[in-house]
């Protein structure tokens, strides 16, 4: 047996960092929205006897942790899949193949939604199986094991729009916006989480003791840092709530798109854009190129860095703005994929490519 599924990609609409946490993790707020651009995760997995299990990883990209590469365990793929074979207590011969299609360390969460892409390839095949059919975990406990393996796996499991809070693993479906067309410009540079957010805390820490040159120092208090958070939630809750609400809609802004429009009034924002655009000064021309055209209907509604970056990603009223956006990128050299943004209801219902059997296998 074998299942292939699209492991589907995210970009942020808007992006506050709060403080850092005892557990080296930063607190965030983040609006989460799946993209239809994505990977192919295929998951295959045949009894063993006994209770030894050996888990395979390839890939067509050699930058992503493999079997190959010797380092597989890195890879989140691997890890998910390993953590419900424990829980479970399944022995099996599992088998997983990642055919990249999306930027390695793009901000697009890709590496994190291969891993949910893989758990919910591994369910089917378990499903498909009557001695493993009952093994099945619950949905709180694969959001668990999701958060286990990284901050950006849970989202991946609920799919559409989705408030993520905590370190960004505490997720919220919200109500879908309305799919959109997005261009998303993917930069030759790769940009490391870990490190973005080291730089965000050299800008906004003072450093210990007295030391000349304060002034080149930014400070934000915890307290600051917390309400930069509550800011974000508000924006979201208003702008999600706008359609329902008393408020009155400007004159010729059309309804359906509403929340999205009213989300920009709002002024969201990605923190990271302040240090990651310092560190690799080519990525701020790229968000103008997304966000201006020279006539006004075929300006983004808004363009930011997504996560950490190194990608971009505009999102345009129409798909002749979107091609535009495409073209200007490729005058200026820079590598992109048009695509749109994904609700809920077409994240899931697309998601699974093809299950196969081998021959002669009864269910
Ligand atoms: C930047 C985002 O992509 C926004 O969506 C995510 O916050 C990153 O999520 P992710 O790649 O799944 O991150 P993880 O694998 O959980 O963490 C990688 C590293 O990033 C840093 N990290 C991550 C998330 C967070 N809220 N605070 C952090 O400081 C930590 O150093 C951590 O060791
Ligand atoms: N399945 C995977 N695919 C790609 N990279 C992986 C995978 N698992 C682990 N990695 C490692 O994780 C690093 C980050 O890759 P990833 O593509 O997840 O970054 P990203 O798109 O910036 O993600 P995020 O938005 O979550 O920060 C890579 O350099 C790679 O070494």
């Amino acid at each position: 047996m074998s299942t292939t599924v699209r492991s589907y990609c995210k970009i942020n609409l808007g992006l506050a960092i709060g403080p850092s946490r005892a557990d080296g993790y930063h607190a965030l707020t983040t609006l989460y929205q799946t993209v239809a651009a994505h990977d192919l995760v295929t998951v295959s997995a045949a009894p063993v006897a006994g209770r030894k299990r050996t888990l395979t990883l390839t890939s067509n990209d050699a930058r992503v942790p493999s079997t190959a590469t010797g380092d597989a365990e890195r890879n989140t793929a691997y890890k998910i899949v390993e953590k419900t074979l424990q829980v479970t207590e399944i022995a099996a011969d599992v088998t997983i193949h990642i055919e990249k299609r999306l930027p390695v360390q793009g901000g697009l969460g890709a590496g994190s939604a291969n891993a949910a892409a893989a758990l919910v390839a591994l369910e089917r095949e378990l499903s498909a199986r009557p001695e493993w059919a009952a093994a099945g975990l619950s949905g709180p406990e694969k959001l668990l094991l999701a958060s286990e393996v990284g901050s950006d796996v849970p989202l991946f499991l609920i799919g559409g729009s989705v408030l993520g809070v905590g370190r960004g693993e505490e997720v919220y479906p919200l109500p879908d916006l309305p799919a959109m067309p997005c261009v998303l410009a993917l930069p030759e540079v790769g940009v490391s989480t870990p490190q973005a957010f080291r730089d965000w805390d050299a800008l906004y820490t003072l450093p210990a003791g007295p030391a000349p040159g304060m002034a080149f120092y930014k400070k934000l208090t915890h307290l600051q840092a917390s309400d930069k958070l509550s800011q974000l939630s508000r924006a979201l809750a208003s702008a999600m709530c706008e359609p329902h609400s008393s408020g009155v809609l400007p004159v010729g802004e059309d309804l359906a798109e509403n929340p999205v429009l009213a989300l920009v009034r709002t002024g969201i924002e990605n923190d990271f854009e302040e240090v990651v655009f310092r560190q690799h000064p080519s990525l701020g021309p790229i968000k103008r190129i997304l966000a201006d055209s020279s006539s006004p209907e075929q300006s983004a509604l808004y363009a930011a860095l997504s996560g950490s970056g190194s990608a971009l990603f505009g999102l345009y009223r129409t798909e002749a703005a979107a091609k535009a956006a495409e073209q200007r990128l490729t005058e200026h050299g820079i590598r992109s994929l048009r695509t749109e943004t994904l609700p809920r209801g077409q994240y899931w219902s697309s998601m699974v490519v093809e299950q196969s059997t081998p021959p002669g296998h009864k269910f």
